[in-house]
């Protein structure tokens, strides 16, 4: 933990309070990553939010966020990736050499945060997914070169509070945001087909829902365990002849296992074409 590391107390401004901010907040604080009397959110201009956080979290909440940043070891950027260039307006005052600016920002690469604070700084850039909210966030962060050791331990120990954090290069961001940022939105797809089909068999509502959730977690369970291996967990599954063999024959008539891919990859080309919107 922070406080284990020479007993520092780290300082943290959070800009932007949705819903990322407050999965990072929550879990930061259960972990002991962050304290609430150390943690400053801000936003734009809903303050009813700002005094729910500082109500459910005792954090600090408002809008005069000079001193606070002047004084932060992290500043978290937590608002839309449309919003980035007034957010980084905003802060680049503020920003002081022992500061690093993390970034939630969906696209927008390193390279348009370093010239809009237009000063040496140490940033992170990372693709955390909505997971954050239940603490099985799977995380990756990449960093400038201005980013010390220890910054980089602290980002780690921030996103483990949220789930898993890994470190990857920025060139890899497009394809981590295709697999992991969106990936909740895939499994949930399927669930809505096998839910849908579950009924159309004849299963009430919550019944399918029940054994479904449970599937779901089952499957997540078993890959976790047995290393993530994936076709021999689906061939053990498989008896020739069986239901599933007859489940698996017609998704690939449907060529369904190409269609994820291919799905996957575009999501990989939009992120791409997503930040080039962010490059000066
Ligand atoms: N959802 C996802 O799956 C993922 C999202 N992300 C990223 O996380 C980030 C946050 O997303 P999310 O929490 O869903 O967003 P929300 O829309 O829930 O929250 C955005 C916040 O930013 C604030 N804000 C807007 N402009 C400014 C500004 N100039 N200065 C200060 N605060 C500002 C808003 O304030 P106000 O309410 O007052 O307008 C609001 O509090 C995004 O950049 C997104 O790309 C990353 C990975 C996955
Ligand atoms: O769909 C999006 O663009 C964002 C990035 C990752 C998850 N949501």
């Amino acid at each position: 933990m922070f406080r284990q590391q020479g007993g520092i107390r780290l300082k943290a401004v959070f800009v932007g309070a949705g819903s990322m901010a407050e999965a990072i907040i929550a879990g930061a604080l259960k972990s002991g990553a962050l304290q609430a009397d150390h943690t400053y959110v801000t936003n734009k201009a809903n303050d009813a939010r700002l005094r729910q956080l500082a109500e459910e979290f005792g954090v600090q909440a408002g809008y005069e966020a000079g001193a606070a940043l002047q004084d932060a070891d992290i500043i978290v950027l937590a608002m839309k990736p449309k919003d980035a260039e007034a957010g980084l307006e905003s802060i680049r005052s503020f920003i002081h050499e022992k500061s690093v600016v993390i970034s939630l920002l969906a696209g927008v690469s390193i390279d348009f945060m370093e010239e809009t604070i237009g000063k040496p700084c140490a940033i992170i850039r990372s693709m955390p997914n909505t997971s954050a909210a239940v603490g099985k966030s799977a995380t990756a962060i990449a960093l400038n070169q201005f980013v010390t050791d220890k910054q980089h331990k602290s980002a780690l120990h921030l996103f483990s509070a949220i789930g898993t954090a890994i470190t990857v290069d920025e060139a890899q961001m497009d394809a981590v945001t295709a697999v992991s940022g969106s990936g909740p939105a895939y499994f949930y797809y399927i669930a809505e087909a096998i839910q849908q089909a579950g009924e159309e068999l004849g299963l009430d509502h919550e019944t399918a829902k029940e054994l479904l959730i449970q599937t779901l977690l089952g499957a997540a369970s078993m890959l976790s365990k047995n290393d993530g291996q994936a076709a021999a967990l689906r061939k053990a599954i498989t008896s020739p002849g069986g239901t599933t063999e007859a489940a698996l024959r017609t998704f690939d008539e449907f060529r369904v296992k190409q269609a994820i891919a291919a799905g996957v990859k575009e999501a990989a080309v939009q992120s791409k074409r997503l930040g080039d919107a962010y490059i000066h």
